[in-house]
């Protein structure tokens, strides 16, 4: 889907808008056509009935011009609406996929694009399109007519290329800056308790304004260049009246043209000039409509096709092939990590401090792609895993847990549609994370609503509502990013029961962790150090070489593991 692609698909509603506005352009006529009959007709005649008829006929007229403008609004506010709907679930499904910084803006760009698509601009266009028609009629009165008319789009055309030539570059200069101001704003409102009790607001806001500065410098500079353009286009417009008149005097003195055709070219220069000039003094509208425009495609363009057709059901047979990952620097996060392990399997990751321990999570999870390797469930790749197969049959538990703004239900079902026939499930799922009390402890139950990040529940709670997120319907494989990071000892004893539980039930878990604790349960260890597999092996070889006294693998797992099972 392409933003365009969109704009075609209400092609047909544009084009019966602008039969419309044929219309509603010839009716636009009818004041002056009314005050020339008056003249004509009345002021020599000096009959009411003529008056009357005259009047009445306009107002019929303009009865029929309020009512087609009516149309014209609503119509262009339906197709508005259409692209914002054809366009709002491609454009949400894309920020998620994507990972640019065009996606903040996003939901801001739809609106701008049917603001732009559907106001002032699009209709002076539509009335302007007809400008040629008005300019042959000029041409028909007159040659002078139809050549001041042109030579007066010319240059206010003129005016306004350059104008927008300038502007284009302006904003494309200042537009990195107002993305990384407009992120850093987000960014820090969503922190905006940590930055109130540690008192950095007034450090946190220079920042902030320092990055607005960059992009409004950038901006103003750019006005005042374009602001010169855009003022000698009211100038020009202001004009307007004094170069219509004046033509129509001068030809009449000339005795080229009489006073009714003087008046007639007056009128109709004023109909077909008019939406040229509108369009003109809009032409930052174009430009702000077309830049949202392009953004969207950046970030629609970003999102990968979905397999769709469905792989044999999943059984959690995980290998990874050379699997690496670059860091956005260009340098290598990961490398070299090669291992493969059998349904049922439990892989305990450890390693130091920023050696790549969650790096491999997201990896596994599906979060990041790798940049080169692979990464197989089934022997199948990770990407060719159709999403309604993959979600299901996969659970994760990112290190900062993401609890979603909902209720707890929503949180554990991961926003499935409501259905009572979930209820064990659920329940099953808070069970096993240690979190069923968390639940019975709240006036609301399963629909205690959670803020962004899980407020306002502990640390702790937030992690076991976040665990039965993942162990939500025994999924197949199942990826923890330091699971026990925040858990009390009850919390860790419940955990290793239930990570038993579903290594019973046939699923494949993969946990990174700082404690010994874990390792215990472990099939298979797989430390990293510094970027690379430093080992893989089973728990009892890694464990004998984790406890030999001097091995600096030690120092980075605290406590002593407890072998359990065989
Ligand atoms: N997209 C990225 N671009 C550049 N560097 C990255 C990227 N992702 C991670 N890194 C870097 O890779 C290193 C490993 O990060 P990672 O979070 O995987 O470490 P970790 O082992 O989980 O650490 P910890 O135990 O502290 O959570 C860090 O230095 C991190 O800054």
């Amino acid at each position: 889907m392409t933003v365009s692609s969109v704009i075609q698909n209400a092609r047909g509603g544009y084009v019966r808008i602008w039969l419309h506005s044929v219309f509603i352009t010839l009716l636009a006529l009818t004041p002056f056509i009314y005050m020339m009959q008056v003249t004509e007709r009345v002021y020599t005649s000096h009959s009411w009935e003529t008056l009357g008829f005259i009047s009445a006929l306009i107002a019929f007229l303009l009865v029929v011009w309020g009512m087609l403008d009516h149309y014209r609004t609503n119509a262009l506010q339906a197709i508005g609406y259409r692209i914002d709907h054809e366009l709002r679930e491609g454009v949400f499904d894309a920020v998620h996929r994507g990972d640019r910084p065009e996606a903040f803006r996003a939901y801001g760009d739809i609106g701008t694009l049917r603001d732009g698509l559907t106001g002032t601009l699009i209709k002076s266009m539509m009335d302007a399109s007809l400008s040629p028609v008005f300019i042959a009629v000029l041409f028909i009165l007159h040659p002078v007519f139809g050549l001041v008319a042109l030579a007066y789009i010319a240059v206010l055309a003129l005016l306004s290329a350059r104008a927008r030539s300038i502007w284009k570059s302006v904003r494309a200069e200042s537009r990195g800056h107002e993305d990384q101001a407009f992120s850093f704003g987000l960014s820090t409102a969503t922190r905006r308790e940590t930055i109130r009790a540690m008192n950095i607001l007034p450090g946190v806001r220079r920042e902030w304004a320092d990055l607005e500065d960059r992009a409004s410098d950038i901006v103003l500079r750019g006005h005042g260049r374009a602001g010169i353009l855009d003022s000698a286009i009211s100038v020009l417009q202001q004009a307007q009246l004094v170069i219509l008149v004046g033509t129509g005097a001068t030809l009449y003195l000339l005795e080229q043209v009489s006073a009714t055709a003087g008046m007639a070219a007056f009128i109709v220069m004023m109909r077909g000039v008019g939406p040229v000039v509108s369009v003109a003094r809009n032409w930052s509208v174009l430009y702000e409509l077309r830049a949202a425009a392009e953004r969207l495609d950046v970030v629609l363009a970003d999102a990968p096709a979905e397999p769709m057709t469905a792989l044999p059901a999943m059984q959690g047979h995980v290998s990874c092939e050379n699997v690496v990952f670059m860091g956005a620097d260009g340098k290598a996060v990961l490398s070299g990590i090669r291992f493969e392990v059998p349904a049922g399997s439990i892989v305990g990751v450890v390693g130091p401090s920023g050696a790549g321990k969650s790096t491999l999570m997201r990896l596994l999870s599906g979060a990041a792609r790798p940049s080169s390797g692979t990464i197989k469930i089934d022997g199948f790749p990770l990407e060719t895993w159709p999403a309604h197969q993959h979600g299901p049959a996969t659970g994760y538990l990112p290190q900062g847990m993401d609890l979603l703004p909902g209720t707890i239900w929503q949180n554990v079902t991961r926003f499935a549609a409501y259905d009572p026939v979930e209820t064990d499930a659920v329940t099953d799922a808070l069970r096993m994370a240690g979190a069923l009390d968390i639940v019975q402890g709240r006036g609301r139950g399963l629909d205690f609503r959670l803020q962004d990040g899980g407020a306002p529940l502990s640390g702790g709670q937030r992690q076991r509502i976040a665990l039965a997120r993942a162990f939500f319907r025994m999924p197949k494989v199942l990826v923890l990013d330091e699971p026990n990071s925040a858990l009390d000892a009850e919390g860790e004893k419940n955990l290793v029961y239930s990570l038993t539980e579903l290594k019973r039930a046939g699923s494949t878990v993969f946990f990174s962790t700082h404690k010994a604790n874990l390792l215990g349960i472990c099939d298979y260890i797989l430390v990293i150090m510094d970027g690379y597999m430093h080992s893989f092996s089973t728990r009892d070889d890694m464990l004998g070489r984790l406890t030999t006294a001097g091995n600096p693998l030690l120092s980075h797992v605290a406590g002593t593991p407890e072998r359990v099972g065989a």
